[in-house]
């Protein structure tokens, strides 16, 4: 490790004095925003109240949070070769205004009582290059530091000198013990340590939709969570009136990543699962695989759109407004020409009823015209307001509730094969067909394909509002039905799109990319590849691997960048006693314990580890340092991970899944849980494909 030059003896030491000169500064920059007195400029207590929030939460975004540093690294720009008019490289707009300046970089910005920044938010252009620069591209920067913290003390540095070509190439160990970190609680950012591929897509243009494939560990989370925080950084103003939304597969997945955004300064992103933004009727039942999978079918929409459409019925007779002494009379044939000019502009339903009263009333309008009366839009609308108006459009074009239309569908036989003739084949419409037609909405037994459907059929009666960005993770699960639910809630916006092929285990996951971009709505969407693994060990990871061949051939394994090669253990047992030895055993190490097991044998696991006196929690609950082990359903496990995890008998978890492949993938999944180490313990034998 250099010191550089322009330090002072002990380098630590200045820099952990400009650490406390800008805790002072934040401290103060949020003392203005507490002291800020609002009753002048406030004209009512409505204004008071929404000003009062916001200064509220700018207070709360301006919060030091004690336990992480406030700056992690430093640049020191290159001062510019020659004259003030050098060109600065082509992509480094921040670095053409920071010739031999020089920057700490944190979470946020901050800054002193002029003015002049103290640390750097890492979005800003001018961080970038903590980032990106390398030996190869030195992006203008002359000296890197990063910083070593214990808790909110700087503790250490190391410095590169990028354009040094007599210093080596070689790995940040600050870097290294980073990621080495045990986990505790809930998912952390990586603010400090973003790797350049990461980067490239934490900052892609909002304009574009990403999808990422990567495998388990590669980061795929974080580096969703964290684009939004740059999106927000680089489009604030926009963003807070389009909105964004991130979406996981289920509330224990987004407990655990709920407190990334909000460390960064992020309060107002919006979390929730496909099953919460399709929440239209209230689901109480669930679908056998056949049904789910023709219900999650994208040729579903179609016969949605055919059902819609079928409400639209041709005029049988005239409709005649009787104004004063006079009586109008618009022939059925030209209301049929209005209806079909309707249905061909392709409108959304609800809009096209709106518009069809206006567009009658306009022909009743002409009319009068033309026998030398002068209506004018008063007319116009009092005409379509009219009793005759309103019938002939609610027979015409009646509404449609979305919820009693799929009702209709999937409880009325004859109503069905008059929509997908020609789509569904008979056997495919006896599967989705309900048993027992229900009587109301609310009586029925709704699945939650049945909500998507529902959703589809919302949406074709009146468009669904876009955000500006949607962060879609674990979407490898999704069904072409759910990919357009998420797709309509960013139509004019863009997404991004998390997931590994390897762990679908749905029986509709997705088979390719390419697709789901199509479903999605987003053709255009460019697709990544992560591939260096940050959280399983390599000795695990190579062991998880093996299943890759049976799962998804053609996939690249991870590359596990962990130094530490974990501990592994593969161990036969006779009975469930010894599984709760080994969760004893994990206990003893430093940070969180899984005991992932086939969904079936988790009550039973359970009532022994009470028994034995081992306190545990589900996942989504919040560990503490007395109950630090969670007992984790297979079916539960995607996206979580534990410092060690004893994953029990994996043979029933493959068992436990309706087909081999899907078996095997969860079973991937449960094996790829683990940050420093796993006990996989077994009294039958092991899935053969594990060699
Ligand atoms: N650049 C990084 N620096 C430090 N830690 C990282 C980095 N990237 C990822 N990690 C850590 O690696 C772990 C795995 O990350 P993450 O959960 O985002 O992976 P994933 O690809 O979504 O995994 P899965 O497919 O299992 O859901 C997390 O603990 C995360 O904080």
């Amino acid at each position: 490790m250099s010191t550089p030059v322009d330090d002072a003896l002990d380098p630590l030491l200045r820099e952990r004095s400009h650490l406390a000169s800008s805790r002072a500064a934040l401290r103060a920059m949020r003392e203005d925003v507490e002291s800020l007195d609002i009753r002048d400029v406030t004209a009512n207590w409505v204004n008071a109240a929404a000003l009062a929030h916001q200064i509220d939460e700018r207070v709360k975004a301006l919060a030091d949070l004690g336990g992480t540093p406030l700056f992690f690294g430093r640049l020191d720009y290159l001062p510019a070769p020659g004259d003030q008019g050098a060109q600065g490289t082509p992509g480094t707009e921040g670095a053409q205004e920071a010739d031999g300046e020089r920057f700490y970089i944190g979470r946020r910005h901050v800054h002193d009582s002029m003015g002049d920044p103290m640390v750097i938010d890492w979005r800003a252009p001018v961080s970038q290059p903590f980032y990106r620069a390398s030996r190869k591209d030195p992006m203008d920067v002359g000296l890197r530091r990063r910083f070593g913290y214990t808790g909110g003390d700087l503790t250490a540095y190391e410095d590169e000198r990028l354009s040094d070509p007599a210093e080596a190439e070689r790995t940040s160990k600050l870097l290294q013990r980073e990621i080495e970190r045990p986990r505790v609680g809930p998912m952390r950012d990586i603010v400090a340590t973003i790797q350049p591929e990461q980067d490239e897509i934490v900052r892609s243009a909002l304009g574009g939709t990403v999808c990422v494939q990567g495998g388990p560990g590669t980061g795929k989370t974080a580096v969703g969570l964290h684009r939004v925080a740059y999106l927000l950084y680089a489009h604030r103003e926009r963003l807070a009136r389009t909105g964004t939304l991130v979406i996981g597969p289920n509330r224990s997945f987004l407990h655990y990543i709920e407190q990334v955004l909000p460390a960064l300064g992020e309060l107002a992103v919006r979390q929730a699962t496909v099953d919460d933004l399709v929440a239209h009727v209230e689901v109480r039942g669930t679908d056998g695989a056949a049904a789910a999978v023709v219900k999650g079918d994208a040729r579903m929409a179609e016969v949605l759109r055919r059902a819609v459409r079928a409400q639209v019925t041709m005029p049988a007779e005239a409709v005649v407004v009787v104004r004063g002494s006079r009586r109008w009379r618009v022939p059925a044939y030209e209301v049929e020409e209005i209806v079909r000019e309707l249905l061909a502009r392709g409108l959304r339903h609800g809009a096209a009823r709106e518009a069809l009263p206006q567009r009658i009333a306009h022909a009743v309008l002409v009319q009068m015209e033309r026998s030398g009366e002068a209506p004018d839009d008063r007319v116009q609308d009092a005409v379509a307001r009219d009793r005759a108006v309103k019938a002939a459009v609610k027979a015409v074009w009646p509404p449609v509730d979305p919820a009693k239309l799929v009702l209709r569908l999937l409880g009325d036989a004859e109503f069905l094969a008059a929509h997908a003739e020609g789509i569904l084949d008979a056997d495919e419409q006896r599967t989705i067909l309900w048993e027992r037609p229900a009587r109301s909405v609310r009586s029925a037994v709704w699945s939650a394909a049945d909500a998507v459907l529902v959703d589809e059929a919302a949406d074709l009666v009146s468009r669904t509002p876009s955000l500006g960005h949607v962060v879609l993770d674990e979407a490898q699960d999704l069904s072409p039905m759910q990919y357009r639910a998420v797709g309509r809630r960013c139509t004019t916006g863009s997404a991004t799109i998390l997931g590994d092929l390897a762990q679908g285990t749905t029986p509709w996951a997705t088979r390719s990319w390419a697709e789901a971009l199509a479903h999605l709505g987003k053709p255009e969407g460019v697709i990544e590849e992560l591939t260096a693994g940050f959280r399983v060990p390599t000795d695990v990871i190579a062991y998880a691997s093996r299943l890759l061949a049976h799962i998804a051939p053609g996939l690249t394994p991870v590359a596990s960048i962990r130094e530490n090669p974990g501990l592994f253990e593969v161990r036969a047992v006779s009975g469930m006693e010894d599984v709760v030895a080994a969760c004893e055993e994990s206990l003893r190490r430093e940070g969180s314990v899984g005991l992932i097991a086939a969904d079936g044998r988790v009550a039973e696991l359970g009532a022994l580890l009470a028994a034995a006196g081992v306190p545990y929690v589900s996942p989504g609950e919040e560990t503490t340092a007395e109950s630090r082990l969670t007992l984790v359903p297979a079916s539960l496990a995607k996206g979580l991970e534990y410092d060690y995890v004893v994953l029990d008998e994996p043979g029933a978890v493959v068992d436990g899944e309706p087909d081999e492949r899907t078996g095997l993938r969860r079973l991937y999944v449960a094996l790829t849980r683990a940050v420093s180490g796993l006990t996989v313990t077994h009294g039958g034998p092991l899935p053969v494909q594990l060699g």
